[in-house]
């Protein structure tokens, strides 16, 4: 699959030169700024490292904390920087495996989104194991490694799903409502509506929706927050046919996608600030919010177990054993870092739970044949995996319509559009995706396809393996019933996106889709007692009837829409896949040898009672621990119709909130 990226003409090298952006003068005050350069070639040993970040200790005896974050990203920073904002007489230190990165244009330069993909300076870049239903691929799996995390390295789409779905979550720990979760959303963005009268308000709006739009806006969107949310300021040729289009197939314009109805195509926020031009982060933003001292940032070092200590009848965290993450320039050792209050893990869908594994959190049948004592037993922890499969197609467009591969053609615009950046931080380089929408079965499918759905979801309802999933493959069913509630993703990139190499002086755009709410359940778990190993990835991808036929059906539809009217004479053909896929049988294998993922794991340490198989409470506190928290997109119960990062914010503000005392839901 191609990279998602604007500009796909840069090597790295050509990038990073291309962009090099000047040091920010002045700006808020800083956290404890610490020296992060990963040339510690000066430095003999991981104490003196901890040191020279700035923590100290008597003699000695072991650094100590009162809260100790394990993972420096999306979640991590919103709760580490929330607490020490709150009281400037407690320490909280993060513990982050990456490097920070200010100033790196892989990160901050909007337009080379996905250039960092795959790159281990940022990525952990994982692959699942083979998927014996895609054809037995290795799916890249990314997820950031890098001060800010996945949100340092994401397409910069922001979202939330629709209110039905937190309702949902509900059920599984009280107060994680839409209700409960809505101040959260508010409170982490300064949000900037699309303006009226220019392309950011999509075909489809009247003045009169835009007008209520803006009336209800204080109800639902943060002014205040730290981290942007801004809508592009250009647009291609094809976006306005594409959104035509949708129309004309019934599938509405929505003004207010974060009102609590996510269905219809809209004009996503993006993770950018229009004042600088830059990606706005949780590392340029979350972590500069508290004023005292109080918040030291390791980077560079990696948790490799957590230290446990029985007291009465439950497990205490007392801290955390670090490595130094870089393999090349390894200090030799490990030490030890003592937290007086708590522990909050916040690695990562993918990561928390291989922590609590090495831990001897987790499943015994797991962790004996590993030679690690289950200290706790949580069969849950790395189970109920859920990922949003995701498959591309692209359409050759007509001689002289207007898409980003203008950057790959027309070398001028390229240098011109790199200039503008340069001087004002606007222009193609600025500029994210901007047209997604959710949509449900009944815009594709007929009704008697749909019963036979929910037939094949009530065999699976009967035949689950636990009660948990059987609650959960309940909702997903009666999500089928719910007009406010997207089965299928639809997005519309307009460049050349999955056919590679694309063919010189030919312009391109693709309709992506994915499907939200898969009923596949995977695992990740680890494959050995060595913290530095990546677990075993396993989402199960397509392994079911439901799964398959959805994706299948949603590809094709994706044809559909480039045959309506409305497109029709933009496009000049199908690329990807070829125009002679075409029976059901030919797109469902050409869809299991595409099919990839739109990177948001979630639910490996779920949310739910533990009696159902989760491994945190409502509180995100773990079962059998007294003081040992989960902060991060592996809390989700059950997966939304949303992309993720909206959400790991909200989960990271609930999550102060809770531990503060100021949890009013
Ligand atoms: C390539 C990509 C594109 C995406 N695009 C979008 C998008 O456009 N819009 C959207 O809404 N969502 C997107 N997402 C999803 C979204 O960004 C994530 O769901 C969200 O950021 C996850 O937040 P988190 O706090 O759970 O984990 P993360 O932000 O990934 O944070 C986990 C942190 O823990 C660190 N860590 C892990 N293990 C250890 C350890 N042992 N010791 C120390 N540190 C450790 C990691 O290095 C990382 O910094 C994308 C994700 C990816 C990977």
């Amino acid at each position: 699959m191609a990279n998602w990226r604007l500009d796909e003409t840069l090597t790295v090298e050509q990038a990073l030169a291309a962009f090099a952006i000047p040091e920010e003068s002045g700006g808020r005050v800083a956290a404890l700024s610490i020296s992060l350069s990963e040339d510690v070639s000066s430095i003999p040993n991981i104490e003196e490292y901890l040191l020279s970040c700035g923590l100290q200790r008597d003699g000695n005896d072991p650094f100590k904390a009162d809260y100790i974050v394990i993972g420096g990203g999306t979640a991590g920073l919103a709760v580490a920087s929330r607490l020490a904002e709150n009281d400037p007489n407690i320490l909280v230190v993060v513990v982050e495996a990456g490097y920070q990165r200010d100033n790196d244009p892989l990160i901050d330069v909007p337009g080379l989104y996905g250039m960092s993909v795959g790159n281990t300076q940022y990525d952990w870049a994982y692959k699942t194991v083979p998927q014996p239903n895609l054809d037995q691929r290795e799916i890249s799996s990314a997820a950031g490694k890098v001060l800010g995390g996945s949100s340092a390295i994401n397409y910069m789409v922001r979202m939330r799903a629709s209110s039905p779905e937190y309702d949902n979550w509900a059920k599984f720990g009280a107060g994680w409502d839409w209700k409960g979760l809505l101040p959260y959303f508010k409170k982490q963005e300064s949000y900037q509506a699309p303006i009226w009268g220019t392309p950011q308000i999509f075909p489809g709006i009247t003045k009169e929706q835009d007008n209520a739009a803006r009336q209800q806006e204080p109800k639902f969107r943060g002014h205040a927050g730290p981290t942007s949310s801004t809508h592009n300021e250009i647009y291609t040729e094809v976006l306005e046919p594409t959104i035509k289009a949708l129309n004309n197939l019934k599938i509405p314009t929505n003004r207010t996608p974060g009102y609590g109805n996510s269905t219809g195509i809209f004009n996503i926020a993006t993770a950018v600030n229009r004042d600088t031009g830059r990606r706005s982060y949780a590392a340029n933003t979350y972590r500069k919010l508290p004023k005292a001292r109080n918040l030291i940032v390791l980077t560079g070092l990696c948790a490799t177990k957590l230290l446990l200590k029985t007291e009465s009848g439950s497990e205490l965290v007392t801290g955390v054993q670090l490595v130094y993450s870089n393999p090349e320039t390894s200090f030799p050792g490990s030490s030890e870092l003592l937290a007086s209050k708590e522990v909050i893990l916040s690695a990562g869908a993918y990561n928390t739970p291989r922590l609590l594994e090495l831990s001897g959190i987790g499943d015994p049948k797991v962790l004996k044949p590993l030679g690690i004592d289950a200290v706790i037993d949580l069969p849950g922890v790395g189970s109920n995996l859920q990922e949003h499969p995701f498959f591309i197609s692209d359409f050759t467009v007509k001689k002289g319509v207007f898409t980003f591969d203008k950057l790959r053609i027309d070398s001028e615009y390229q240098a011109a559009q790199m200039a503008e950046y340069r001087e004002k931080g606007t222009g193609a380089y600025a500029t994210t995706v901007s047209a997604y929408g959710f949509i449900t079965l009944d815009k594709f499918l007929t009704t008697a396809e749909i019963g036979d759905l929910k037939k094949k979801l009530d065999k699976l309802i009967n035949e689950a393996s636990s009660e948990f999933y059987k609650q959960q493959l309940q909702i997903r069913k009666d999500y089928l019933d719910h007009p406010g509630v997207g089965d299928v993703e639809i997005i519309m990139v307009p460049k050349a996106f999955a056919t590679q190499p694309p063919k010189d002086d030919t312009s391109y755009m693709s309709l992506c889709t994915c499907i939200p709410h898969a009923v596949a359940r995977g695992t990740v778990h680890i494959t050995k007692n060595d913290a530095l190993l990546p677990p075993a990835i396993d989402p199960q991808y397509l392994s079911n009837e439901v799964d398959t036929y959805i994706l299948t059906k949603a590809a094709q539809f994706l044809r559909t829409i480039s045959e309506n009217a409305e497109l029709k004479s933009y496009i000049d053909a199908p690329s990807s896949p070829p125009a002679d896929v075409k029976t059901y049988e030919q797109w469902e294998a050409y869809v299991r040898a595409h099919t990839s993922t739109v990177q948001h794991p979630a639910g490996t340490a779920a949310m739910a009672s533990k009696e159902l198989g989760g491994v945190v409470d409502s509180k995100l506190l773990v079962y059998g621990t007294k003081n040992l928290r989960v902060v991060d997109m592996s809390i989700v119960p059950i997966h939304i119709a949303a992309h993720t990062l909206d959400t790991a914010y909200a989960i990271g503000e609930k999550a102060f909130a809770i531990i503060a005392g100021q949890d009013n839901a």
